[in-house]
């Protein structure tokens, strides 16, 4: 996709911001010749190798190629046009206003299994369509998943800034997510891999059903040691209502050795995401009435 140096401005209308990133601002925006809306992410570019601000053009350009590559699939936010003013790179994004999945728990602490397995089915299915492109997100979290409206289920993952094409050859280990969510071989600069996303989503799920957060400590060293530890439990004062079908998923999940992580395809026909029969989803629904 080339980056067109017309002026944005004169191609869009811009409103008000709808959220942020680490290097990015987001506005809501309108295409003059259409009308139609989209979302408008401004990425600053580094102007200086040594400077802190902004980003290198090849990273931002890693996150456009991902888009492209991906975009075609409902789960990932569809990519319209990108635009280059010089001091920013604009990436004209599908517009979704539901809000963050990382709102919504907050509203109500925690979800129902059904809930949560519904999302997490969805999640599952755009890093299904990563993954078979050898591309892993590496920065999955709640905030990174977007709800198309508030009371609907259907969500779009964002935010592609740290993915990147996983191939053996090229080891990448200088990454840093977000430490409640990075995986052991990110905390011990080991080569990462698609099962690092695997990883993120069990502690996703775990924070879905629980409304508790597997590792945190109270600073990112204590966070760290214990994702190296894989020191986590299911502490019944948050999970007394949980299935077992939904701890068994989250073990197989927050497993040290990436090669006995679950994949991402095999998580898709874990019973608590696919539930095989009428008892287990029975099962899932009776841990629901006991936490009522
Ligand atoms: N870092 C972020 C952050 C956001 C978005 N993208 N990247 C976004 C994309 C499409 C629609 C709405 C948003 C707002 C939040």
């Amino acid at each position: 996709i080339e980056y067109s140096t017309e002026p944005f401005e004169s191609l869009y209308e811009v409103y008000e911001d709808i959220g942020s990133g680490q290097f990015a601002v987001v506005r809501r925006c309108v295409e003059k010749a259409t009308r139609s809306e989209y979302a408008a992410k401004y990425i600053r570019k580094r102007r200086v190798a040594s400077s802190r601000r902004g980003l290198p053009l090849e990273v931002i350009a890693r996150e456009v190629h991902v888009l492209q590559k991906l975009h075609k699939h409902q789960i990932i936010i569809s990519l319209h046009q990108v635009f280059d003013n010089g001091q920013h790179v604009i990436l004209v994004l599908e517009l979704v206003r539901g809000g963050e999945l990382f709102e919504h728990i907050s509203e109500r602490e925690r979800l129902s299994e059904e809930e949560a397995s519904a999302f997490l089915h969805q999640i599952l299915l755009g890093v299904c369509h990563m993954h078979s492109h050898d591309i892993a997100h590496l920065d999955l979290k709640p905030e990174n998943v977007l709800l198309l409206s508030k009371n609907r289920q259907h969500i779009k993952l964002i935010d592609f800034g740290l993915s990147r094409v996983i191939t053996d050859a090229e080891e990448v280990r200088d990454l840093m997510g977000t430490a409640e969510f990075v995986a052991p071989e990110i905390v011990n600069y080991e080569p990462l891999c698609l099962a690092t996303d695997m990883w993120a989503i069990g502690v996703i799920t775990y924070i879905l059903v629980s409304g508790s957060s597997p590792f945190l400590g109270d600073s990112q060293q204590e966070t760290f040691n214990n994702v190296t530890a894989v020191d986590y439990t299911f502490d019944t004062q948050y999970f007394s209502g949980t299935s077992d079908l939904a701890k068994d998923f989250i073990c197989r999940l927050l497993v040290k050795d990436v090669r006995k992580r679950m994949t991402a395809k095999e998580s898709l026909s874990h019973p608590w995401i696919q539930p095989e029969s009428e008892e287990q989803e029975e099962e899932r629904r009776d841990a629901q009435t006991n936490m009522d």
